[in-house]
C-alpha cells in the first residue's frame, strides 16, 4: 500500500483515535511499551517472535560453511544478512497493510522452534533475558554444518518529526571452518529505523543511517540505508560494500537494490555494473521461505510465547479491547508478585538458555568491536548486560522431562495469573 493512502484496516471513525494516538506520540516520553495504540495497530505476536525473521531461509544462512575463500565467505554471510531485512522490518506491513505494535515480552518469556528443509535442521531459542530494560536474547543453529547466531537487543526510541528507533545490541554469527581448526566469528550491528506514514494512519518502517558485519578473517562489510525523500530515491534502499578491514576505499564487492525488492552483488567497486562484473542476485519474489515449526500450543511450556499470549492475542483478534486489558494485566500484575517475592527471598529469575558475561572481557567484543564502533561492554547497561548464549544451560533444558498438567497449570497461575 502506498504510504500516501489512508490505512484501510482502520476501522470507520478510527480518524479520532488515530488522532489521539498521534497527539499521545508528540508528548512521547521513549517507553515504546506506554503507548496507546489504537485496535487495528495492535498485534497479537510478541517481539521474541522477531528473533525467527533471522533465518526465513536456512539454506542461505548455512551457506557460508561451504565455501573456503575468506572474502567469498564473507559475501556470502553479507548476502545472508540482506536477504533477512525484507521479514525483519516490512512483514507486518506487507501483510497487515501497516506496521503493527508487538506485545511486550515478559521476562523469561521464550520463542522456541526449528526449520526443517534442504540444509536439515536448524533451530531457534530466543528468550526475553530483561524486562527493565527490556531485552531478547536469541541463539540459532543450524545442525549439519554448526553454523550459529546468537545475539541481543533492545530498543530505544524517541521522538523527532516521528518516532526513531535506535537498536542497541550486536549479533554474532560463528562459521565453523572446513580447512582450520578455529571458527570464523562475524560481529554484526543493528540498523536504526524510523517509522513513515504515521500521518497517513499506515506506518510502516524505513531503515536509515549505516549497519556493519566485520569478519575474523579480516572483512569488513558496511550497509548505508536510504529511503525515498522528497526529490528523489526508491523505499528501503541500500548500497552495501564489503572491503579488507580498515581499507574502506579497496571495494572487493558492492550491493545495491531495496531489501524488500531485489538486489545485485557486483564484484569491484563499480555502482554502475555491467552484466560482467554480477556476481549474484536475490529476488525475494522468486525465493521459497521455510516455516518455522513450533510445538502445538497445549505441549508448549507455559512460559513459551503462543502459549502465555494466547487469551491476549484470542481478544485482539477478535477486536474485544476489553479483555485484551484484562489479560494482559493479569500477566502484568503477576509478574510483579513474581518479581516481589524473587526479591524477598534474596534470588533473581533464572534465564533458562542465557547468561550474563561477567567473568572476563568478551573476547569477540574485544577482538572484532573497535572496527565497527562496538564497546567492548556491549551497551551492557542498556539491556540488563552483556548476553550469551549458554550452552550447558541448554543442554540441562533439552534433559528436562515434560511438565506434568499439574505443574504446568502451577507456573501459569504463578507466573502469568492464568
Ligand atoms: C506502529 C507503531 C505506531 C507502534 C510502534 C511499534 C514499534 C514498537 C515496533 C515497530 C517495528 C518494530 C521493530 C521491527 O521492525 C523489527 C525488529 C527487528 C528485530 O530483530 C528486533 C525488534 C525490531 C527492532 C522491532 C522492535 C519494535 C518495533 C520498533
Amino acid at each position: 500500500m502506498d504510504s500516501a493512502q489512508q490505512n484501510s484496516n482502520a476501522p470507520a471513525g478510527g480518524g479520532s483515535s488515530w488522532g489521539a494516538f498521534l497527539k499521545s506520540i508528540a508528548s512521547f516520553n521513549g517507553d515504546l511499551a506506554s503507548l496507546t495504540a489504537p485496535p487495528f495497530i495492535l498485534s497479537g505476536t510478541s517481539l521474541t517472535e522477531f528473533s525467527s525473521y533471522w533465518c526465513e531461509h536456512p539454506p542461505v544462512f548455512a551457506a557460508p560453511a561451504k565455501e573456503t575463500d575468506p572474502a567469498k565467505r564473507a559475501l556470502l554471510v553479507l548476502k545472508w544478512f540482506l536477504t533477512t531485512l525484507k521479514q525483519q522490518y516490512a512483514s507486518r506491513s506487507e501483510q497487515y497493510g501497516n506496521e503493527k505494535k508487538p506485545l511486550n515480552p515478559f521476562l523469561g518469556e521464550l520463542f522456541l522452534g526449528k526449520w526443517e528443509d534442504e540444509a536439515g535442521v536448524t533451530e531457534l531459542i530466543s528468550e526475553q533475558v530483561s524486562h527493565h530494560p527490556p531485552a531478547t536474547a536469541y541463539n540459532i543453529t543450524n545442525i549439519p554444518t554448526g553454523v550459529r547466531l546468537e545475539g541481543y537487543n533492545a530498543q530505544k526510541a524517541s521522538f523527532s518529526k516521528t518516532i526513531n528507533i535506535k537498536q542497541i545490541g550486536h549479533a554474532v554469527l560463528t562459521v565453523p571452518s572446513s580447512t582450520a581448526d578455529q571458527a570464523d566469528t562475524f560481529l554484526i550491528t543493528l540498523p536504526s529505523l524510523h517509522i513513515e506514514g504515521l500521518i497517513f494512519g499506515s506506518p510502516f518502517i524505513e531503515l536509515d543511517g549505516a549497519s556493519y558485519i566485520t569478519s575474523s578473517t579480516g572483512y569488513t562489510a558496511k550497509i548505508d540505508y536510504s529511503g525515498k525523500g522528497w526529490l528523489s530515491g526508491k523505499k528501503n534502499s541500500f548500497v552495501a560494500t564489503l572491503y579488507p578491514t580498515g581499507k574502506e576505499k579497496e571495494v572487493l564487492y558492492n550491493v545495491s537494490g531495496q531489501w524488500t525488492k531485489s538486489f545485485e552483488i557486483h564484484s569491484g567497486a563499480a555502482k554502475h555494473n555491467s552484466k560482467s562484473t554480477l556476481v549474484d542476485s536475490w529476488d525475494p519474489e522468486k525465493q521459497r521461505h521455510t516455516p518455522l515449526t513450533v510445538a502445538p500450543i497445549e505441549k508448549q511450556h507455559p512460559l513459551e510465547s503462543r502459549r502465555a499470549w494466547s487469551k491476549v492475542a484470542n481478544a485482539i483478534l477478535k477486536g474485544d479491547l476489553e479483555a485484551v486489558g484484562q489479560e494482559k494485566s493479569r500477566i502484568e500484575v503477576a509478574q510483579r508478585e513474581a518479581r516481589a517475592k524473587e526479591k524477598s527471598e534474596g534470588r533473581m529469575w533464572q534465564r533458562r538458555y542465557f547468561s550474563v558475561r561477567t567473568d572476563a572481557p568478551d573476547r569477540v567484543l574485544t577482538q572484532l568491536g573497535p572496527a565497527i564502533g562496538l564497546a567492548e561492554h556491549g551497551d551492557a547497561d542498556k539491556t540488563g548486560g552483556l548476553w550469551r548464549f549458554d550452552a550447558i544451560k541448554a543442554e540441562k533444558e533439552r534433559g528436562q522431562p515434560q511438565l506434568s498438567d499439574e505443574e504446568a497449570s502451577k507456573i501459569a497461575r504463578e507466573l502469568l495469573g492464568q
